[in-house]
């Protein structure tokens, strides 16, 4: 294997604390999951080709995301797996056991609740909400659907600390609020509509339309930049 690795330096507090872009942090995620899968295969040291070559991300890019968290891999020796898998794990959060409450248990909330890969990544979905008398008392998983108009008694009761709003978009704002008041502080909201939350609430949004069309753009670029290339080769020849 080839090793390239900068010299071991300890994780000191400062680099803990460093803010980690974006971009670094959805990676750090999949080289979590993959380094899962290397300590299930029972594989102690990985280089960071390796971990590039797991991941699809290039080597470079490997090193620089890892030296957010400050742990660098010994050269000509690599990183201990389970060291780095617990170190990523612990910059992501993911030490803490979260308990995850849906708030909406329609078509994405219901496919969220019975997804099993969520446990195995540190999320335990704990609670599911919904307002329609006909949803509310359903099986989904081992969960039941509980009626949102208890919401808080229920997220006390499952020590809830994380949500999930898919709910449509003209409640949503309405059921943000109640979660922050009951103390939740990181809610990953699904309704197209922007949300406000105070300083201390981590709000993220998914929208899968917004990444289609990001998608859709970058699909274009490449066309366009492939009929340029041919254009070129045909006034070359
Ligand atoms: N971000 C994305 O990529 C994406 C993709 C699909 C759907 N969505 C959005 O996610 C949300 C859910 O989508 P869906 O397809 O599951 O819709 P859905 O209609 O199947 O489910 C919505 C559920 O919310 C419940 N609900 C309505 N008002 C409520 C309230 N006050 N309290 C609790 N529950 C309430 C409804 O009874 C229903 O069960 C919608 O806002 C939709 O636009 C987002």
């Amino acid at each position: 294997m080839s090793i390239s690795e900068e010299p071991a330096r300890p994780a000191g507090a400062a680099a803990a604390h460093r803010n980690i872009p974006p971009a670094s942090l959805a990676r750090l995620t999949i080289y979590l999951r993959a380094l899962g899968t290397m300590l299930a295969d029972g594989v102690e040291r990985v280089s960071s080709d390796e971990l590039a070559e797991a991941t699809g991300v290039n080597s470079p890019k490997v090193r620089k995301d890892l030296s957010y968290l400050g742990s660098y891999g010994t050269r000509g020796v690599g990183y201990e797996v389970s060291y780095l898998s617990g170190h990523i794990a612990a910059a992501l959060g993911l030490t803490q056991n979260w308990r995850v409450a849906i708030v909406g248990a329609g078509n994405l909330g219901k496919a969220l609740a019975g997804y099993p890969g969520f446990g195995s990544r540190g999320f335990e979905v704990v609670a599911l909400l919904d307002s329609d008398p006909l949803v509310v008392g359903q099986e989904i998983g081992w969960l039941r659907v509980s009626p949102v108009d208890v919401m808080e008694t229920v997220l006390e009761r499952t020590r809830a600390n994380m949500a999930v709003l898919s709910v449509p978009a003209d409640v949503a704002q309405g059921l943000c609020d109640r979660l922050v008041a009951c103390g939740i502080t990181s809610i990953l909201s699904f309704a197209p509509v922007v949300l406000q939350v105070p300083d201390h609430v981590q709000l993220r949004k998914v929208d899968m339309a917004t990444e289609l069309q990001i998608l859709a753009y970058h699909a274009q670029r490449a066309r366009v930049s492939d009929i340029a290339d041919q254009a070129r080769a045909r006034l070359a020849e």
